[in-house]
């Protein structure tokens, strides 16, 4: 099976949406015929030039409003026709895609239909032209892959095929078993898409918010097992028409698109073993089980500050690395590094972005098949020299140049902070505050990457996405979504900024790119670690009296609960089964950097979005109050 992608799906004119692709390893492009009009070369020389870049033109599309016309728009169409079919030959390639016929004009009847296809393709035959006929979602009569495939089953012509569009099927909320009933060498071509669950017009939705397959919200892997089932084995190509990717960069959503074409397919061939579906052999997704250490890459002046704010917090220094500037604080289960190295990895870090998480240790079940599946799925490997008593552990690379480092619990990986940290006593140490693990760490990024970076992480390990929120900053929107797996124990939650103006905005800019902006840590009981946090001198952020009055006007509280709430500093939420959520919030480290405190009892799973909007407000008051630039 070949991949391909439509030169539609991406920005910039031909010659540079064609680098991108071929950059990205797919087999062929579609060419969409405005992409060609709008390019000055002859089709003899796009032809080429497509070729040149090691790539194969799979499909020439669309023809619009050809079957079931009136007299005399239908001879009119033929004539078009036998014109595209000229331009075919030129750029040289023999698929055509027709969709169907949206025009007012045009006449119904499934024998009408079919009679046009197979005269058409009588003609298409003499020239070596093959013709695929695609059910829009909104095609004035057809609008159903079913019945495009009774018209082509009728039109009975061997250059007469079926073309398939996951969008078209899936919107529609159509099937895709029935899929499984047309011969597979009868599909001549099968496209793409996803796209978020949205209540609109399908024309509007499909021209705007498609995505690529694990990108959205639609059932592609189920599209595509049907359509694997049929024996089919040609071209599974993207189609994708999205008003962000037209506008993004070219090379890096060719790379997201090629992605996710190979995880879907490793996903299909998992569930139809008996369908030989050729994708390289690679480990399943990863599970995963938690976030075994972070760390920030600091100054020696700088990382004074943060270790302060961490003993506040109730870490002690645990350890010292064996041969290098790195230091481990500890408490319960989180490993925080500082890592102020003169030179590396974590040095070129902070000279990017000043202080930072710089690399994140992932728990996972297996690290080496880990990176041997991120590594087909597209994602850069990380390798830097390993020094005297250190371990080789397997890393790639993640959000914003940062690095992912995999741990598993069968080698000696399990016991990095025996072999690469020697033990330290902490003469001032604080009073532990409880804190267990690490419930989730956030990263925050420019809204048009939180897609990419969703995929990154659903494609490498077995998690999931949650549904997109609003989060309402005062001077914009975020938009907040979170990769979790099924047990709770890894969560991430991806925080896109549509401004600079915004906290997560501004983050982005100071901090010269993406990164994470907070880390919450989990304790068993909120209100005993207030107390001890306080104890170490913790100043937690100060929240508006208005919101508790709020609070129990939601929730009716008892008096003593909401006072020690409100005395704390402390944000609240339940969800419908009794579940509940508390949050405590730390001052800036900072531009924008911070720490969370959450509790989480009985169901509650989610992140306390209903509270964001007023952290957020209370940040950025706590931000002018430090003098830190008015946003
Ligand atoms: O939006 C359209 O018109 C359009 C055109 C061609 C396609 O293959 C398609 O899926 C949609
Ligand atoms: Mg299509």
């Amino acid at each position: 099976m070949k991949t391909a992608i439509a030169t539609v799906s991406i920005s910039g004119d031909l010659k540079e949406k064609l680098a991108a692709i071929a950059a990205a390893g797919f087999d062929g492009v579609e060419i969409f015929e405005n992409d060609f009009l709008a390019f000055d070369a002859s089709p003899r020389e796009v032809g080429q030039m497509v070729r040149d870049h090691g790539l194969e033109i799979v499909l020439f599309q669309p023809f619009r409003d050809f079957e079931g016309m009136p007299e005399p728009q239908r001879t009119r169409a033929f004539d078009r026709a036998e014109r595209k079919f000229d331009l075919m030959q030129e750029l040289g390639t023999d698929l055509v895609l027709i969709c169907s016929n949206v025009s007012p004009i045009s006449l119904g009847g499934i024998d009408r239909a079919a009679d046009d296809f197979h005269a058409l393709g009588e003609r298409a035959a003499g020239r070596g032209i093959r013709i695929g006929y695609e059910a829009l979602a909104w095609g004035r009569h057809v609008s159903d892959h079913r019945d495009a495939w009774e018209i082509v089953r009728r039109a009975d012509h061997p250059n007469v095929g079926l073309i398939l569009d996951s969008f078209h099927t899936l919107a529609r909320k159509i099937d895709p078993e029935t899929i499984r009933a047309v011969p597979g060498d009868k599909i001549f071509f099968v496209q793409l898409a996803d796209a978020p669950r949205i209540d609109m017009d399908p024309l509007y939705w499909s021209r705007h918010f498609r995505n690529m397959p694990g990108e959205g919200d639609l059932d592609v892997s189920g599209f595509m097992r049907a359509v694997a089932a049929t024996g089919y084995d040609r071209v599974v190509s993207l189609e994708i028409f999205n008003d962000q990717f037209r506008g993004g960069s070219a090379r890096s959503i060719s790379v997201d698109g090629h992605r996710s074409l190979v995880y879907l397919m490793d996903q299909v061939r998992r569930l139809e073993p008996d369908i030989r579906i050729p994708v390289p052999a690679m480990p399943d997704r990863q599970a995963v089980s938690g976030i075994e250490f972070v760390e920030f890459a600091a100054s020696s002046e700088e990382a004074q500050h943060l270790a302060a704010m961490l003993h506040t917090l109730g870490f002690a220094r645990a350890g010292r690395h064996v041969s290098k500037k790195v230091d481990l604080w500890r408490q319960g289960d989180i490993n925080i590094v500082i890592n102020t190295e003169p030179e590396g990895f974590a040095h070129s870090s902070y000279v990017m972005h000043g202080t930072n998480v710089c690399d994140i240790g992932v728990k996972v079940a297996d690290a080496q098949a880990a990176v041997e599946r991120a590594r087909a799925l597209g994602a850069d490997p990380f390798e830097q020299p390993v020094g005297p008593g250190e371990l080789n552990i397997p890393a790639i690379r993640g959000l914003g140049g940062s690095v992912l480092h995999f741990i598993d619990r069968s080698s000696d990986l399990a016991r990095v902070w025996d072999i690469e940290f020697r033990p330290v006593g902490d003469d001032n140490r604080p009073q532990n505050a409880g804190l267990t693990r690490i419930d989730h760490l956030a990263q925050t990024m420019a809204f048009d990457q939180m897609l990419t970076w969703l995929l990154f992480y659903t494609s490498i390990f077995a998690t999931r996405k949650t549904p997109m929120l609003d989060v309402v900053d005062p001077a914009g929107l975020v938009r907040s979504q979170a990769v979790e797996n099924s047990d709770g124990s890894f969560r991430i939650t991806l925080n896109g900024a549509e401004n600079y103006r915004t906290l997560a905005g501004h983050f982005l800019m100071e901090n010269f790119g993406s990164a994470v902006q907070h880390l919450a840590f989990e304790t068993g009981d909120i209100f005993s670690t207030a107390a001890a946090l306080s104890q170490n001198g913790f100043k937690p952020l100060t929240i508006s009296p208005n919101y508790y009055d709020d609070l129990d006007a939601r929730f009716g509280l008892e008096d003593a609960f909401l006072n020690d709430l409100m005395s704390h500093g402390i944000l609240y939420d339940r969800d419908e089964q009794g579940g509940e959520y508390f949050q405590l919030y730390s001052p800036f480290y900072g531009e924008g950097f911070f720490f969370e405190i959450v509790e989480r009892r009985g169901s509650y799973a989610g992140y306390g979005a209903a509270n964001a909007q007023f952290r957020i407000a209370a940040q950025k008051r706590h931000m002018r109050a430090k003098g830190m630039p008015k946003r």
